[in-house]
């Protein structure tokens, strides 16, 4: 591959104390404090479920993580190193892709939509076609391969949105709504799929759901936020259960009024 990979033992498991560490990070639109997050770790092999009402600050989070929004102030490290420092951004870029909502397709086959993340990773075309079709066999939608992206359903381009995110193999994957459009299978294929990333591959999961029941089902740790303050971060039980903050238990009991 032509970019440097990131050497295991450089970042290995005993050496690392976070996957993500955040200091002091204010997010600001307009003058308006958007996202407000003093102090923030978060461990490598979880799946983190992001919850909180609209417009509480959740993308934003996300757009943080994979490095497409710097904070106005404060420090975002990633595997130890400063996320938004130009001489690591791009190469650290590498290690997580985000999924969002509404997937962006290329106007081109699903099959070339899937290989392209590989090839600007470095892999040779035809190496990245090969893997690209066993993704898209993972996900079962191997018959899509030669079909146009902008003539698939809101499903099928999502699938075709995880199969190119899952066919480098990213040490996190992001996800803002990932199912947000879906129907229920479509929904529990999706689920299904990070449980196995997260159970065989111990991919790091970071997604964004307004759906609790969803949270509940496939996270390991919640965060929740509100009006642009992360409210708190925990194992999901406690987040459901006993959470520390009145705010999290009025929102998970569906007692806040927004
Ligand atoms: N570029 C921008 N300029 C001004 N305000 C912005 C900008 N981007 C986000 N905001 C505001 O910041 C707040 C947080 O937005 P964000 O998209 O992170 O919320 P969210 O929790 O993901 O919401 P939703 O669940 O509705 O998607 C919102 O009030 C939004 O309107």
């Amino acid at each position: 591959m032509g970019d440097k990979k990131i050497e295991i033992n450089e970042y290995s498991s005993e050496n690392l104390t976070s996957l993500y560490r955040l200091k002091n990070v204010i997010k600001q639109e307009s003058g308006q404090t958007i996202l407000s997050v003093p102090d923030l770790t978060l461990k490598e092999g979880e799946v983190y479920g992001i919850i909180g009402p609209s417009g509480a600050g959740k993308s934003t989070l996300v757009r943080i993580l994979n490095g497409l929004s710097q904070p106005t102030s404060g420090e975002v490290y990633f595997l130890n190193k400063e996320l938004f420092n130009k001489k690591n951004l791009r190469q650290l870029q590498k290690e997580m892709t985000l999924v969002f909502q509404k997937p962006h397709l290329f106007n081109t086959t699903v099959l070339e939509n899937v290989a392209y993340g590989l090839k600007v990773r470095g892999y040779p075309s035809k190496k990245a076609f090969k893997i690209a079709e066993n993704s898209l066999k993972e996900m079962g939608i191997l018959e899509l391969k030669k079909r146009k992206a902008a003539s698939l359903s809101g499903g099928e381009a999502q699938r075709v949105a995880l199969a190119r995110a899952m066919a480098f193999k990213p040490r996190v994957l992001l996800l803002d709504e990932p199912t947000g459009n879906l129907d229920p299978g479509n929904i529990k294929l999706i689920e299904n799929k990070v449980n196995s990333l997260y159970s065989q591959e111990h991919t790091t999961v970071i997604m964004v759901t307004h759906n609790m029941f969803q949270a509940k089902r496939i996270a390991t740790r919640g965060m929740f936020i509100y009006q642009g303050k992360l409210i708190e971060e925990g194992p999901i039980d406690q987040i459901f259960s006993e959470p520390e903050s009145n705010l999290t238990k009025q929102f998970v009991n569906g007692e806040m009024i927004f």
